[in-house]
């Protein structure tokens, strides 16, 4: 069939929009119509060339919601009808990975996902004869994508796609990364490096979880209003500092943090966000990507000492299982999305998402399909 998708054709240029076709889906596959799609930082990571793992031309887009409407030979859990969000962090629910519930990180196909194909090792999406490659596993930026079974989360049919497309990977990550991964305690002090589409997230559930005090840090002064209003007591911008950053943030929370979360994707801050942290006890999160060749670095008697440094991928989040039950948490008012999403276009607008973002000018860029 013909879709209608934003195609990368190299790094840093800006996305084309353009008729391609993509194939019906094969066994365990099912062929997805996109309704909206947010634009995560990950996406301008990758098509700023920084992604090892970037390859071109490519469908970018890991943050969408959509409709299934045909499905594959062997799939079970899924119908045409059925509202879902596309996975890149699938649940196969059978994998040593999965099987030892210790983490999120299905690797039933991240082989082939890490290479921009389906598991079978064709793409589905083509131009003019031209292999398209598939992105995260999920090329929401296109009206239709095909995705295999494990790695679609059937939600509920009331929630709105212009929304909900959002816990595809932001919402989750935030919330995801305080709850499964930290595991913040009541009373904790928190701090979190970048007020974005993730910190935010960070911040709304640290709040959640009655977090004592929750320190926001940024260098754009324009994210301290929606912060607030999320849930952050206390805004530091590194410029305003006098002195070193690290030393300050210790005195703040009088002792140090028992939680960090970096969300920037700079290595630097990841020193920072591990050294800011409590003697004995404090842990970092690192959830920002950082670009190929990149490395982290501290004394080693940082660790020593008690710090703990941790990853987040996804928030931990097993995504069949949890993304319906965020999903629930938004429809209930749980947690609040409405008021991340400052921009909504036509897809035909996609690169004004990426210039809002690289202006500092939007929290999330939700891009529509008619
Ligand atoms: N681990 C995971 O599963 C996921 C990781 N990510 C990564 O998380 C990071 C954040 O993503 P978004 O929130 O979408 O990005 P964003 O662009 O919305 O937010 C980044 C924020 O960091 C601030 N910032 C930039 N440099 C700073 C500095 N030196 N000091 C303090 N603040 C600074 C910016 O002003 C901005 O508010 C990215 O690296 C992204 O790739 C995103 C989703 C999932
Ligand atoms: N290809 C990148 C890896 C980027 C990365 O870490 N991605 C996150 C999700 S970011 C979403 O916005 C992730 O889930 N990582 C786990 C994984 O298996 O990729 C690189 O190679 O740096
Ligand atoms: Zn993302
Ligand atoms: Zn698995």
């Amino acid at each position: 069939m013909e879709v209608k998708a934003a195609i990368a054709y190299s790094a840093g240029k800006p996305l084309t929009i353009e008729t391609v076709q993509l194939e019906s889906p094969q066994t365990g596959e099912v062929l997805i119509q996109i309704k909206a799609s947010g634009v995560c930082h990950t996406d301008a990571y990758t098509l700023s060339g920084k992604d090892p793992e970037g390859l071109f031309p490519a469908i970018l887009g890991h943050e969408g919601a959509g409709v299934v409407v045909e499905i594959g030979e062997g799939v079970t859990s899924l119908k045409p009808g059925d509202r879902v969000i596309p996975l890149y962090t699938p649940e196969c629910r059978q994998c040593e990975y999965c099987l030892s519930l210790k983490t999120n990180l299905c690797q039933a196909i991240r082989s082939t996902q890490g290479r921009g194909v389906m598991p079978d090792g064709t793409s589905r999406f083509s131009i003019d004869g031209q292999m398209i490659h598939h992105y995260m596993g999920t090329s929401t930026f296109a009206n239709y994508t095909v995705l295999p079974e494990i790695a679609v989360a059937k939600i509920r049919e009331d929630a709105p796609f212009d929304k909900v497309c959002y816990i595809g990977c932001g919402v989750t990550t935030g919330i995801g990364a305080v709850i499964n991964t930290a595991k913040v305690e009541p009373g904790a002090n928190v701090v979190v490096f970048g007020l974005g589409g993730i910190g935010l997230n960070v911040i709304q559930a640290a709040r959640m979880v009655g977090a004592n005090m929750i320190v926001g840090v940024d260098i754009n002064p324009n994210k301290r209003a929606l912060a607030e209003k999320f849930g952050m007591t206390h805004f530091v911008n590194p410029k305003e500092v006098e002195g070193d950053l690290v030393p300050y943030l210790v005195d703040l929370t009088k002792g140090g943090a028992d939680y960090s979360f970096e969300c920037i994707g700079n290595v630097n801050i990841m020193r920072q966000a591990l050294e800011c942290c409590h003697k004995g006890w404090g842990v970092s999160v690192i959830i920002g990507v950082a670009g190929a060749g990149e490395e982290i670095k501290t004394r080693p008697f940082q660790l020593v000492t008690g710090r703990v440094w941790k990853g987040s991928a996804f928030g931990g989040a097993r995504g069949r299982t949890d993304v319906p039950k965020i999903v629930d948490w938004y429809m209930e008012g749980k947690i609040n999305i409405d008021d991340l999403i400052t921009h909504v276009m036509p897809i035909e607008k996609i690169n004004d998402a990426f210039d809002l973002m690289h202006k500092g000018e939007s929290i999330r860029s939700v891009v529509t399909f008619d």
